[in-house]
């Protein structure tokens, strides 16, 4: 019998078994052997065919979020509840083995909510489908990491899934360290900072150039502009560090005593929840949406009110929140006829406020976009060399569109 029919065998044992105290033990050996064939099952995919690319779950919405975590934690549970997607929840570990997308409608904005296997400690070195599922987490916006409350050693686990998640270069709840780093290829390295250095040793200078020399680097421009750490010296070196919000998700708060729930929800970056009796799912909502850092705006035509149905979603973490990145996701084609834009709300200091590319809007802003007249455009020295680059834009994606039609044609 294969892994798979043996998995089958006993999940419908697992279902024809009655709950109670009687059957406590049976049921607990079933779902420690579900877990080990499961668990092989995820590691075969991982391995050869099945896995390898990670998961092809197209980013969607204006955000995206991961739910990562433990076993059983209650993952698919959280997903089935917040969105409308249905992902297999059970007892027993190991139920999800792929992603699972779900969409949340929230402040007029679309939330891509992703379900994914649990993880397990080593899932950074490819334990499980650990490398596929930390893959997701670095393309998402924010991260969930989801806890049992009521299982001992939940404190283990959270350190254990913020070590394999920073294993591989992810930060949680950092800002990049402010250092500039320039490569050179002559001069050797010159070493500057603005201000006291308290965690570099005694010779900050001198630990710097160990490190740099560490990473062969014998040329170089350092400038510290805040008080670093050789961690975040070695972030920056490294280049490829990912930076992400993340929050994490006390489930199964129903099956605790009030004061262990009063003190997980103290921690910092903490929520706790109950998916089984909906607890405190709307206050998750609103703490997700805080911690994205999504800003709504609102683009209106002159002389006509804004549509307030429809606002262009900014990321802070992705594109940016100014009025340039608001313009582009509008069109591209305006950016290249911009003059001015007006700004109404919070960002504006008086209403409408005149404002160029660089002003960074707050959520709930409205603005209007003031093109040039014919006279500007003749005027401005840059005009036609941003209608070249547009233009030589829009060739460029025509000529990659026909060659994925033709690639899609040939193989498909
Ligand atoms: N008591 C309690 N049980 C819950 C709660 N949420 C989920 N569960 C139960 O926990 C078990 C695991 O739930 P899942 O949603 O399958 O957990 P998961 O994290 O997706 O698990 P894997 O996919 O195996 O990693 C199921 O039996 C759920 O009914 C909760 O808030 N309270
Ligand atoms: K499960
Ligand atoms: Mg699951």
């Amino acid at each position: 019998m294969g892994i798979v029919d043996k998995i089958k065998e006993l999940e419908n044992e697992y279902a024809r078994t009655q709950k109670n105290k009687a059957t406590e033990g049976h049921l607990g050996i079933i779902k420690a052997k579900l877990s080990k064939l499961r668990g092989e099952l995820l590691q075969d995919q991982a391995g050869s065919g099945g896995g390898g690319e990670g998961f092809a779950v197209p980013r969607s919405g204006d955000g995206r979020v991961a739910l990562i975590g433990f076993p059983s934690v209650g993952k698919s549970s959280l997903l089935s509840t917040l969105t409308t997607t249905q992902s297999e929840a059970a007892g027993y570990e190991f139920t999800t083995l792929t992603c699972i997308p779900g969409n949340i409608i929230y402040n007029d904005t679309r939330i891509q909510l992703l379900d994914l296997p649990g993880i397990i400690e080593g899932a950074a070195h490819g334990k499980g489908r650990g490398k596929e599922v930390i893959a997701v987490a670095r393309t998402s916006d924010l991260v969930l990491i989801v806890l049992d409350a009521a299982k001992e050693g939940v404190d283990n686990h959270k350190m254990i899934l913020e070590r394999e998640l920073e294993t591989v270069g992810l930060r949680l709840n950092k800002r990049p360290p402010n250092i500039t780093l320039t490569k050179k290829a002559t001069g050797g390295v010159k070493f500057n900072a603005t201000v006291p250095l308290t965690k570099l040793g005694d010779d900050p200078e001198k630990t710097v150039l160990q490190i740099l020399k560490e990473f062969k680097l014998h040329n170089a421009e350092v400038l510290m502009r805040e008080d670093c750490s050789t961690d975040e010296l070695i972030d920056v070196i490294n280049g490829n560090r990912k930076y992400v919000r993340c929050l994490y998700v006390y489930n199964k708060i129903d099956m605790i005593p009030l004061e262990d729930v009063e003190t997980l929800a103290r921690q910092p970056d903490s929520i706790v929840i109950s998916v089984r009796q909906k607890l405190n799912l709307d206050y998750l909502l609103a703490r997700m949406w805080d911690a994205m850092g999504l800003v709504r705006v609102y683009c209106k035509k002159r002389g006509c009110p804004p549509d307030l149905d429809e606002p262009v979603v900014l990321s802070a973490q992705r594109h940016g929140i100014t009025i340039e990145a608001a313009t582009q996701r509008i069109s591209k084609e305006l950016l290249v006829i911009f003059n001015y834009a007006e700004v109404w709300g919070t960002s504006a200091k008086h209403s409408p406020q005149r404002v160029g590319l660089q002003h960074k809007l707050h959520d709930e802003d409205v603005f209007q976009i003031v093109a040039q007249t014919n006279q500007q455009q003749k005027q401005d020295k840059g005009y036609s060399q941003r209608v070249q680059n547009y233009n030589a834009e829009i060739a460029r994606k025509r000529r990659t569109r026909t060659k994925e039609g033709k690639k899609k044609r040939s193989t498909g």
